[in-house]
Parts: C-alpha cells; sequence; structure tokens
C-alpha cells in the first residue's frame, strides 16, 4: 500500500496531471518499480561482460517498460513544428521559445506568399479567359492523379508562375546586410551594415530572358508540345509565347526569383506549388469566376511589396448554375 501511495503522490510532479489519471499507464508505472527491482538482483548476480546483453533482453521483455515508454514517447510528428526542431543546429538545440519564433516566422511568409500568389492566379484567370478551357480540360483528366502524387498539372503549373513571374509578392529578394567590407565578383564594395537585393521585378521582366516579357503568357513555361497540342483550342494564338526551355513551377535559377536565390531559396516552395495547385485546381473544376469590375485597378503596392486590393472583388459561380 505504501508503495502505491508513493506511486500516486509522486506521479504527477513526475509525469503530469494527464498521465497520473491513466490507469493502464499507473499500473505500468507501479509494476516498473518491482520488476526493476527484481532484474537488478538478477543481473548483480551475472558476470559484468554479460551485463547489458542481458539487461538489454530483460527490460525489453518486460511490459511495463514497453507501456511507460510508449505513454512517455515525443512522438514523431509529420509537420513543420518537427522540422524546425530537426533542422536546428545538433550542437545547441533552439529552445522552445525560438523554435516557436521561428514557426511563427514561417507561418507568417509561407500564408502571405501563398495567399498572394494565389489571389494574383484567381485575377489572372478572370483576365485571362482562354486560359479557363485547356486548365479545366487539364483538371478534369488529371486531378485525381494530381491528389495522389502532389504531382502533374503542368499547365497550371506554368499558368501560377506566369502569374507570379508579372506579380511578384516581392520586387526586391534575397535582402542581405554585410556584416564585414564584401565585394562582388563585378568588383561592387559594400562598406559594413550596407543592405543590397536583387531587383526581382526587373530580372523578371527582362525581354532578354522573356519573349514579349511584358505580355501574360500562361503556358509559356510549359512544354512546347503540350502547348502545341493546345492550337486547335484557340483562335487568337494565344498561347504562341514561350520560354527556350520548359520549367516547372518549383524551379529557380537567375531569370526566375520568385523563391529567393542560392542558399536560402525557399525550401517551402514544393508544398506551396501543390497548395496553390489543389486551390485553383478546386476553383477551375468547380466554379466560373469573374472580376466584378475588370478595368479597376486590382493590385497596390506599398514599398516593394504588391498586394491584392481588397476591393477587386471575384464573383464565384457553381459551374452547374453558369447560364
Ligand atoms: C508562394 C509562396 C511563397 C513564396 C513566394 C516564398 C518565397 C520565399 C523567398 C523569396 C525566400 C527567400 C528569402 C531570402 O532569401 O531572404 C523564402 C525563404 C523561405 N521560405 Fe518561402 N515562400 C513561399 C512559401 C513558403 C512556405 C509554404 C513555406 C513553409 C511551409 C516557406 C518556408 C520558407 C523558409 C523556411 C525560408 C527560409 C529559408 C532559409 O532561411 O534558408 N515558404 N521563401
Amino acid at each position: 500500500m505504501t508503495i502505491k501511495l508513493v506511486v500516486l503522490s509522486n506521479a504527477i510532479s513526475f509525469f503530469g496531471k494527464n498521465l497520473a489519471k491513466d490507469e493502464q499507464f499507473m499500473t505500468s508505472a507501479l509494476a516498473y518499480i518491482q520488476e526493476t527491482l527484481i532484474c537488478a538482483e538478477f543481473i548483480r548476480l551475472l558476470p559484468k561482460f554479460m551485463t547489458p546483453i542481458v539487461g538489454g533482453i530483460i527490460a525489453r521483455t518486460l511490459k511495463s517498460h514497453a507501456v511507460i515508454f510508449n505513454c512517455l514517447k515525443v512522438p514523431k510528428h509529420a509537420d513543420c513544428i518537427q522540422w524546425i526542431m530537426e533542422t536546428s543546429p545538433k550542437n545547441a538545440p533552439w529552445t522552445p521559445q525560438r523554435i516557436v519564433h521561428e514557426l511563427m516566422a514561417i507561418w507568417f511568409g509561407s500564408v502571405h506568399g501563398m495567399s498572394t500568389t494565389v489571389a494574383f492566379a484567381i485575377h489572372d484567370l478572370c483576365l485571362h479567359p482562354e486560359y479557363v478551357g485547356p486548365l479545366r480540360n487539364e483538371c478534369e483528366a488529371q486531378y485525381a492523379a494530381f491528389e495522389q502524387t502532389g504531382t502533374g498539372l503542368p499547365l497550371l503549373d506554368s499558368f501560377i508562375k506566369e502569374s507570379a513571374r508579372l506579380t511578384p509578392v516581392e520586387s526586391q529578394g534575397t535582402r542581405r546586410a554585410a556584416l564585414q567590407p564584401f565585394a562582388l565578383a563585378d568588383g561592387t564594395h559594400f562598406a559594413t551594415g550596407d543592405w543590397f537585393c536583387t531587383p526581382v521585378r526587373a530580372i523578371m521582366t527582362n525581354p532578354v530572358d522573356f519573349p514579349s516579357a511584358l505580355t501574360f503568357s500562361g503556358f509559356r513555361f510549359a512544354d512546347p508540345e503540350l502547348v502545341k497540342s493546345l492550337e486547335k483550342d484557340t483562335t487568337n494564338g494565344a498561347f504562341k509565347e514561350m520560354q527556350k526551355k520548359a520549367m516547372k513551377l518549383t524551379d529557380c535559377d537567375m531569370t526566375y526569383h520568385v523563391w529567393g536565390t542560392g542558399r536560402m531559396t525557399c525550401p517551402g516552395r514544393f508544398y506551396a506549388a501543390v497548395v496553390m495547385k489543389v486551390i485553383l485546381g478546386q476553383i477551375l473544376l468547380n466554379y466560373e469566376c469573374e472580376l466584378v469590375d475588370p478595368a479597376a485597378k486590382r493590385l497596390f503596392t506599398w514599398r516593394s511589396t504588391t498586394l491584392p486590393k481588397p476591393s477587386a472583388k471575384v464573383v464565384f459561380t457553381p459551374l452547374g448554375e453558369v447560364a
């Protein structure tokens, strides 16, 4: 009885209220004491070299150990918190506070980046209705497979990439402060504390890299053969402006800076691309969308950021109700 009383009194401080009320856990926590005592006495009788081997075998066979370890083990989650914990520096792991701080920074960046990029892509669907047919056909044919694998929908992939090229959320990227005097390969010199960045918008509208750079060409990044096969769907040559080389939404190079550059290129872009395709795929499969006033200003710029104007309203009409 005494041991039971001590176990009960101790349990809240050791394991917290929830586990202290868990009958299966508490039975095992009590059994653990007795099993450990017997096991320890037995092991003391063995030659020293055998103790770790036999001790390990006994520990694995004791039921109480299994229950306790299963209840106390921190589960491995498939989420962003787990990823942050695993990528925190091994030699000086981050405190819980730092992990929450990192999580909220990523939460902000990812929600802001994705919501703005998707909003602009929806505007582009409204402004360039010639793309709706081929995109909807692609979704009808491939959305189920995309749901299984998270890959595919190459026309939608290109459409989102083109929308983000012409309306990137940020006009400047890869902002860095020089921590010590620093020179670029071309000799440009930075003193300690100087800031520099890449002109994202200017780079992505450079006519050297993008034919008809200021024209929206939703399939310019797709495979030219695939786009050619759509020619029957268009009468006005809408899909003719193509890049020299096909490029996926998640690809980045010196001409496409939406995801940043170099060592800090966005690691969330594969996830972001899938989420954006889910949202736009569902819209294409279920709705017709229309800007209430297509001629009105739909974006505004604040410093280097471009955002959708809250007044730029879109009407979504379920496909079944389209007149
Ligand atoms: C359309 C949506 C997104 C855009 C446009 C975007 C853009 C960017 C850009 C430009 C950078 C580089 C910043 C720099 O070099 O200073 C970056 C970094 C980063 N992004 Fe994204 N991002 C998006 C979505 C996401 C999502 C969904 C996640 C995570 C779930 C994410 C996680 C990160 C992280 C952790 C970094 C920092 C990488 C590092 O420090 O090495 N992003 N993102």
